[in-house]
């Protein structure tokens, strides 16, 4: 597998449920990712975005396929190599799971402290960084009760970012945001693209941010119906 492409996916398909209930819902997809672009995965609810999102995350099994992220091939994987590789991963999901005692450096310092990255004052620069990349270095003191939704979205795009994962996985980030912060945070994962080549793929039904993609895919059905990239 190449090392050049961090993502590959070859004959996935994916089922649910078990017996006279089993149910199809991702159906041969084959897909190659290049390093250090920012996908936009849309199509209509119960498509299949989040399976595959998950898919490529490890955070669900491969049942039928290939599914290839950073040179490890996921389907029969044991959980040890899963485990190793999800920490190379940063993910971003609606539902942001701030821990609601601790501050917002706080909650950033946990996407560190898992990793066992630096020593504690390089952490904490590299968090307050991170968050004043967000628009929230007047916000780092706060308690998530105390913040706005939009505002514990970006706390928690800065946990997933401030480990410097090889990619990024966002299940509609921006869902939560403004016009402005909602830029803030897709102008943020693309310059990562630019500067250190991390790779975003991104669920969202947000319009604004179309423009600013490297690829649209759009899936109907489990199957991918549409593969753009917006420059060309
Ligand atoms: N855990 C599950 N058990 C059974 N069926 C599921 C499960 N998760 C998803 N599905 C079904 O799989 C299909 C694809 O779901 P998925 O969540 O991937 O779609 P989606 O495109 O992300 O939708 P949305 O935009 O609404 O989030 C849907 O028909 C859904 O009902």
């Amino acid at each position: 597998m190449a090392e050049h492409d961090p993502i590959q996916v070859r004959g996935l398909n994916h089922f649910f449920g078990a017996g006279e209930a089993r149910k199809q819902v991702v159906f041969d997809i084959n897909l190659t990712i290049a390093a250090g672009s920012l996908t936009i995965l849309m199509g209509p609810s119960g498509s299949g975005k989040t399976t595959l999102l998950t898919l490529i995350g490890a955070l669900r099994d491969v049942q039928d396929g290939s599914v290839g992220v950073l040179a490890n091939e996921l389907n029969g994987a044991d959980e040890t190599a899963l485990v190793h590789l999800r920490q190379r991963l940063g993910f971003i999901f609606q539902a942001h799971n701030l821990h609601e005692s601790l501050t917002a450096t706080q909650n950033v310092l946990m996407g560190l402290q898992v990793h066992g990255k630096g020593n504690a004052a390089k952490q904490r620069k590299a968090a307050h960084h991170m968050l004043g990349l967000l628009g929230l270095s007047d916000r780092r003191d706060y308690m998530p009760g105390n913040l706005s939704g939009g505002q514990k979205q970006r706390v928690a795009v800065a946990r997933a970012l401030v480990p410097n994962p090889e990619i990024v996985l966002a299940d509609e980030p921006t869902a939560a945001l403004d016009k402005a912060s909602g830029h803030t945070v897709v102008a943020l994962l693309k310059s990562l693209g630019q500067s250190r080549g991390t790779t975003t793929v991104m669920v969202t039904h947000d319009p604004r941010i179309l423009e600013m993609a490297d690829r649209i895919i759009t899936l109907e059905d489990g199957r991918i119906v549409a593969d753009i990239t917006p420059q060309n």
